[in-house]
């Protein structure tokens, strides 16, 4: 399966990476990038090629990684689902978006192209999925992240938001995608708490959920991406998996 990736940041390093020892599941052969610098270095890596439009690499792939921004989501990702390409989507925040969410939704149903998000930088998606074929009624996320990760400076526990998910992801797209697949998945805007908290050197995500097959609670304490201290190592992890699930026959786990 041949693929093209949008966004050369910490996420497609870490594909790139996969990709050059044999391990990515796909063929990893176009990069786009607004920095064309940051495209052709990882171009470099497989023998790739870069475009300067997306639809130079559009009759060539199989499947389409965004991995840049929410914004480029809405940005691109419709003329993909047009050409009849899959895509993967990894900021999850922009689908909170219900109308660009519904367009895409209709664009893969008359083209046939699917919309893969994966789990990213949180555990537990599998049981949610699980729970949502019954009901739901709670679902929370606390995400607590070292100050550097969310930008900031601060000596104490911060708290930086509490709210629903759908505002979060306006007020950090970049940081709080989970919680975008967690609602989408629940079917509900999920409760998020953003902490900033000097005291830890992870990306910390608790997820907590009550319906009517019982209740749980997942913690998840990631690494970090060298490149880019917002994003976890998980999230890109998780991404491979879906790619190399794509050619598996046997599927375990929902
Ligand atoms: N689902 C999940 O669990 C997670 C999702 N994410 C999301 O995944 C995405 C990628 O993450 P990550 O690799 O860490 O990000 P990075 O910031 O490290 O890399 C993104 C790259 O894409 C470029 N870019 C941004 N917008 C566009 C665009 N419209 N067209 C072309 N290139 C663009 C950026 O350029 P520039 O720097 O100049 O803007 C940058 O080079 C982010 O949106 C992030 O929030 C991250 C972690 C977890
Ligand atoms: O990588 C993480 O820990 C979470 C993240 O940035 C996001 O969801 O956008």
């Amino acid at each position: 399966m041949k693929v093209g990736i949008i966004g050369c940041g910490a996420i497609a390093n870490i594909m790139t990476n996969f990709a050059v020892e044999g391990k990515l599941g796909v063929d990893l052969k176009f990069f786009y990038d607004k920095d064309i610098e940051r495209a052709e270095n990882l171009a470099l890596q497989v023998d790739g090629t870069v475009v300067l439009e997306i639809e130079d690499m559009l009759d060539k792939v199989d499947l389409v990684i965004e991995a840049a921004s929410p914004h480029a989501v809405g940005e691109v990702i419709p003329q993909v689902l047009e050409s009849g390409k899959n895509v993967l989507i990894m900021s999850v925040g922009a689908l909170m978006d219900f109308e660009l969410k519904d367009r895409l939704e209709k664009i893969a149903t008359s083209t046939g192209a699917k919309i893969y998000a994966p789990s990213g930088a949180i555990v537990g998606l599998d049981g949610i999925k699980a729970a949502s074929i019954g009901k739901i009624s709670e679902a929370s996320l606390i995400t607590r992240k070292p100050p550097r990760s969310l930008g900031i400076k601060t000596d104490g526990e911060t708290i930086l938001y509490e709210g629903k998910a759908s505002e979060a992801v306006k007020e950090f797209p970049t940081n709080i995608n989970v919680a975008a697949a967690l609602s989408i998945a629940c079917g509900i805007d999920i409760d998020v708490k953003i902490i900033a908290d000097p005291s830890v050197d992870r990306n910390m995500h608790e997820v907590h959920v009550v319906g009517d097959s019982g209740e749980f609670t997942t913690i998840t304490k990631n690494v970090r991406c060298s490149m880019n201290p917002k994003t976890s190592v998980l999230a890109a992890y998780s991404a491979i998996k879906l790619l190399r699930r794509l050619n598996e026959n046997i599927i375990v786990g929902t």
